[in-house]
């Protein structure tokens, strides 16, 4: 067998809540790939699916349809260890009746390492975070938004995972926090040589971390490629939505057609629209669009985009 590059597959995964008339579409067959070293960026609105994917992908949701596999996976590494997940707020899934110590040794007990190694390692990334080891005795409570998500970062690495889905990591914290906690997230990677799942409903969050960006819409994606070309090539409607909403983006003029026909608020994945599911709020939408789903199809190199305009 060939060696391979892709750490982390989803093939046209799926997840429905409930069933029959009442069944919510939250992700409708996505399929993505990550790439060792990589980070792809999950951006979309509220709603469009993301914690649900990110869930499925580290294994606390089962994809109803489609799979989720970890192709360069030696076979090595015991189930739990190869992937976690950081949440957007770290302090509901720190116990807050143990010690920072506590928690941590909980994620190094996954290693298979000596006592002297985890304590040397678990060391290391909290110096990598700021931190001295003085704050193994403090509990949750004693830290600021900024230094705990510092912290769930330091638990998640401390399982010796080598895949992390960050889910929305900064967006409860102030901007100036911010920018830290992302050149953090960032040393580390280049450190460690870890790859990214990285989900945002906020582009200019990932403008600057994402190798790759896949824009998700009401369960699918819609647009998915490298990041860089994002900014020069023509894009999904959608994705150029998200991008005007960049700040110190280069405002796209108003197509003819005008404005988006309704509200995004009566879009939702419970009732999702005929046709492409993006296109009442399209400008551009042609009568096909109200008829037919869109694929996703290569448009360029590296590029896939679902949409009849192209
Ligand atoms: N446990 C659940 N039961 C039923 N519906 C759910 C459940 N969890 C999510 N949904 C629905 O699935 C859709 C996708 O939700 P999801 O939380 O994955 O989106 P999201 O993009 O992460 O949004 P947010 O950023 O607001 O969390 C939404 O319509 C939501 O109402």
């Amino acid at each position: 067998m060939q060696p391979t590059d892709i750490v982390l597959k989803a093939d046209r995964v799926g997840v429905t809540y409930g069933s029959g008339h009442k069944a919510v579409h939250a992700v409708h067959e996505v399929s993505l790939e990550l790439k060792r070293g990589e980070t792809l960026a999950i951006v979309g609105e509220s709603g469009c699916g993301k914690s649900s994917l990110a869930r499925a992908l580290v294994g606390l949701t089962d994809p109803t349809s489609g799979a989720i596999t970890f192709p360069a996976d030696t076979g090595t590494a015991p189930d739990g260890t190869r992937i976690q997940m950081v949440f957007q707020d770290p302090f509901s899934s720190f116990n807050p009746r143990k010690r920072i110590r506590r928690s941590i040794a909980d994620a190094l007990a996954l290693l298979d390492k000596s006592e002297a190694e985890k304590i040397a390692f678990r060391d290391h990334l909290l110096e990598k975070v700021g931190f001295g080891p003085e704050v193994l005795d403090r509990f949750p409570h004693e830290f600021s938004g900024g230094q705990r998500q510092r912290l769930g970062i330091v638990r998640a690495l401390a399982t010796g995972a080598r895949i992390i889905v960050f889910d929305e990591p900064v967006s409860a914290l102030d901007v100036s926090v911010q920018a830290q906690i992302l050149n953090m997230i960032a040393d580390m990677q280049a450190e460690l040589g870890l790859s990214y799942v990285f989900i945002s409903h906020d582009l200019a969050v990932v403008k600057h971390i994402a190798d790759r960006i896949a824009i998700m819409y009401l369960g699918r994606v819609v647009e998915e490629g490298a990041r860089a070309s994002f900014w020069s090539d023509s894009s999904h409607p959608y994705s150029q939505i998200l991008m005007d909403a960049v700040p110190g983006a280069e405002q796209t003029p108003e197509p003819e057609g005008g404005a988006p026909v309704v509200d995004a608020s009566e879009v939702t994945a419970m009732a999702p629209p005929p046709g492409c599911v993006f296109h009442p709020r399209c400008a551009l939408r042609k009568p096909v669009c109200e008829t037919k789903v869109p694929v996703l199809r290569d448009e360029a190199d590296d590029r896939r985009i679902a949409c009849h305009l192209f």
